[in-house]
């Protein structure tokens, strides 16, 4: 390798670093789009050996790296044949918080859809509660689950990402998904299940699923309902160009939007002025072809535009990214500076749906962390 070459390779990987080092808010990860590859052979190898799947066939297909929309729903499917019981469930819950604080997320809000499968005895309660029973599970981290489990803000905030001595910790909270393939009847049951769950971490409601499934009217009471009872809620919006939808979505208004890929200019024009926070997930959206190209994602517009967002992963299992990796990608796709970087990161804070004493934390959070991280560059300097 040549200095020059050589001195590129190290800007990279300082970079990377200083991504990774960056305290980070997750708001749109899916549970079983999360889950470590490792993990998913393990479990087919186990279910290949019962001879219920073949392994050969499944292994070809988690390995794959380019995956379109259709095939990434296809695939959920898979991942929920090899996951869907209690202890397996459990196992997935502590493993992606483990992913998710090893690369300093602060605060995870992850999202999944609560599951009845009668030949496991499973309800969509009793999946949450083997959800809820891995994020407990976590031991090399502090997990802050429940609102009255808080610790003093100054112990926390000392806490979160000091890195150095001590423990790492993470806020997690949950919101449970509505899949477009349920009835209105079962959507219902899963605002209930949220309602019921409140005091368990549970602080919200999202509406996610195959976008080419299912009728807006179908999940509309249901939502209302979570409207109706104060819970906030995240909508899937413009994966397809659905323009009855996407109006639909609009005007009702959620607390924040994921995705607003196929927007035309009339609803992009609404969507600024309703100033709704869009939870922006670049990988995903280039790799299902919700965007043509890194360069060309709307990222660019919404922030140009100061429009409230924030970065997130969707699936970074079955992306193989990390929300290191998509700061990253707007570093190097957009330039923006580490001061940028750290803005956009801290500025997440404001759309958590987790209550103020949460956001106060973690402000000081960053607060703590700023110098570290703006001052890297002087800091790393050979004196
Ligand atoms: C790629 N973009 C996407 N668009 C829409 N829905 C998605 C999604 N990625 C994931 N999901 C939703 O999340 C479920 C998997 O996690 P859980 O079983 O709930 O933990 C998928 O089945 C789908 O309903
Ligand atoms: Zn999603």
């Amino acid at each position: 390798m040549d200095t020059e070459t050589e001195g590129k390779a190290a800007a990279v990987e300082e970079m990377r670093e200083w991504c990774v080092a960056l305290p980070k808010v997750e708001l749109h990860a899916h549970l079983n789009g999360s889950v470590r590859n490792s993990t998913l052979l393990e479990l087919a190898k186990h279910l290949g050996d019962k001879g219920v799947i073949v392994f050969e066939d499944v292994k070809d297909v988690i390995m794959k790296s380019d995956r379109s929309l259709p095939e990434c729903f296809k695939l959920f499917d898979l991942f929920h044949i090899l996951t869907t019981d209690h202890d397996t469930v459990t196992r997935i819950a502590k493993e992606v918080v483990e992913d998710f604080a090893a690369e300093n997320v602060v605060y995870l809000e992850i999202r999944t859809t609560p599951k009845n499968n009668e030949a496991k005895g499973m309800t969509k309660r009793s999946y949450m509660d083997a959800v809820i029973k891995g994020l407990k599970a976590v031991e090399d981290v502090d997990v802050e689950l429940f609102g009255s489990n808080f610790r003093t803000n100054e112990t926390l905030s000392s806490k979160l990402l000091d890195g150095v001595t001590k423990k790492k910790k993470i806020y997690v909270r949950l919101l449970l998904s509505i899949d477009r393939r349920e009835t209105t009847s079962a959507a219902l049951d899963t605002v209930n299940l949220a309602v019921e769950m409140m005091d368990q971490g549970v602080i919200g409601i999202d509406l996610s699923g195959n976008p080419v499934v299912g009728e807006w009217e179908t999940y509309l009471p249901a939502l209302q309902h979570a409207k109706n009872m104060g819970i906030p809620v995240t909508i899937h919006c413009g994966e397809v160009a659905n323009r009855k939808e996407i109006q639909a979505v609009l005007d009702f208004c959620p607390q924040r939007l994921g995705h607003v890929c196929c927007l035309n200019d009339v609803e992009w024009k609404k969507l600024k002025s309703l100033m709704i926070p869009v939870e922006i997930c670049l990988t995903s959206n280039v790799m299902t072809g919700g965007a043509p190209s890194l360069e060309l994602h709307h990222f660019a517009d919404l922030y140009n535009a100061k429009h409230p967002l924030s970065l997130c992963t969707d699936d970074s299992g079955l992306f193989s990214t990390s929300l290191s990796n998509e700061y990253y990608l707007v570093a190097t796709t957009f330039g923006l500076s580490k001061f940028e970087l750290f803005q956009l990161a801290q500025d997440a804070v404001q759309f958590v749906f987790a209550d103020d004493v949460v956001k106060k934390s973690l402000k000081e959070v960053f607060k703590h962390a700023e110098k570290r991280l703006l001052m890297w560059d002087e800091l790393a300097a050979p004196s």
